[in-house]
């Protein structure tokens, strides 16, 4: 692995939809700069430097407020250039982290100190080499309180994660819905298992986010609006959205991060629907303080 990809838009547009005041961006991440915070040696991206200074300059341009970083997969388990991303933010930034399951209780309490909010828990084979269950489940039963979990998995596993998912004590979050089929329609066969999944507690939430990733009929993502736009209408109190910029991976069809945010109305067609998307729902999982005032 030696060429460093460039996987984001270099001028995306400005959206035509305006997000609400006090909007967040509840899934996106940063990639070092590699001089200051190098990639982990089990990367299996070596991407170019997509630091702070980018990520809230897009922000601004998209209309957003705050980001919810998460910690990319090329960074491992050291999460030093999320917690320099959230430091920078003057508060406008928290994030998710990816620990070594054996972490000390006083390392997760600086996380938590750091802006850090939940871990991540990750199963796609093509971006780490383990996933051990037992492990992370011991993690997640002593995590800092009003913590919760980030899962990503791809749909044909569903089944498979269902006793690990349902043993841990916390609220989960699902990355990307779980990868649903979206060309299936809304009432396909990976909706339909997905929703069962919501159904059985309602402290499972779920991010509808990367038409890019999972519309391969391309932008404008028609599959995607319709298949997801029923899903945020049914569970609107557990949905949060995000631009996943700079877009890991993404080598083929690298999305315009304004034409993603032009999927907020398509799939939450109302004020309403909006503002619980793109504010009250990830201000309860990440600024529940601000929340209680
Ligand atoms: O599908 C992906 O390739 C991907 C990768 C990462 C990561 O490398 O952390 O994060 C994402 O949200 C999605």
């Amino acid at each position: 692995m030696t060429d460093r990809i460039t996987s984001w838009h270099g001028s995306p547009s400005r959206p035509l939809y305006t997000p609400p005041p006090g909007a967040i961006d509840a899934h996106c991440h940063v990639f070092g700069p590699m001089a200051d915070f190098p990639f982990s040696a089990k990367a299996k991206y070596l991407p170019q430097d997509a630091g702070p200074d980018m990520l809230f300059a897009l922000r601004d341009h998209l209309g957003f407020a705050r980001n919810v970083i998460v910690q990319a997969s090329c960074h491992g388990t050291d999460n030093a250039a999320t917690l320099d991303a959230i430091a920078k933010s003057n508060g406008k930034a928290r994030g998710v982290a990816v620990v070594d399951p054996a972490i000390s209780d006083a390392d997760l309490a600086a996380l938590h100190e750091g802006g850090i909010r939940g871990i991540r828990f990750n199963f796609l084979k093509r971006l780490v080499d383990d996933a051990p269950k037992d492990k992370f489940l011991e993690v997640a039963r002593r995590l800092p309180a009003g913590w919760h979990v980030v899962i990503y998995f791809e749909a044909d596993i569903l089944e498979e994660l269902r006793p690990f998912m349902d043993a841990i004590p916390v609220p989960l979050v699902i990355d990307h819905m779980g990868r649903p089929d979206v060309t299936q329609g809304p009432d396909g066969p990976d909706m339909k298992a997905f929703r069962a999944f919501l159904d059985s507690r309602d402290d499972i939430w779920f991010k509808a986010t990367c038409p890019d990733r999972l519309d391969p009929t391309g932008d404008p993502w028609n599959s995607f609006a319709d298949a997801v736009a029923p899903l945020v209408a049914d569970y609107q109190d557990r949905v949060l959205w995000g631009t996943d910029w700079p877009h890991p991976n993404m080598q083929d069809a690298i999305p315009d991060d304004g034409h993603l945010v032009d999927m907020i109305p398509r799939i939450a067609p109302t004020a309403d629907l909006q503002r619980k998307l793109l504010i009250d729902n990830p201000m309860r999982l990440y600024w529940p303080e601000e929340m209680r005032a």
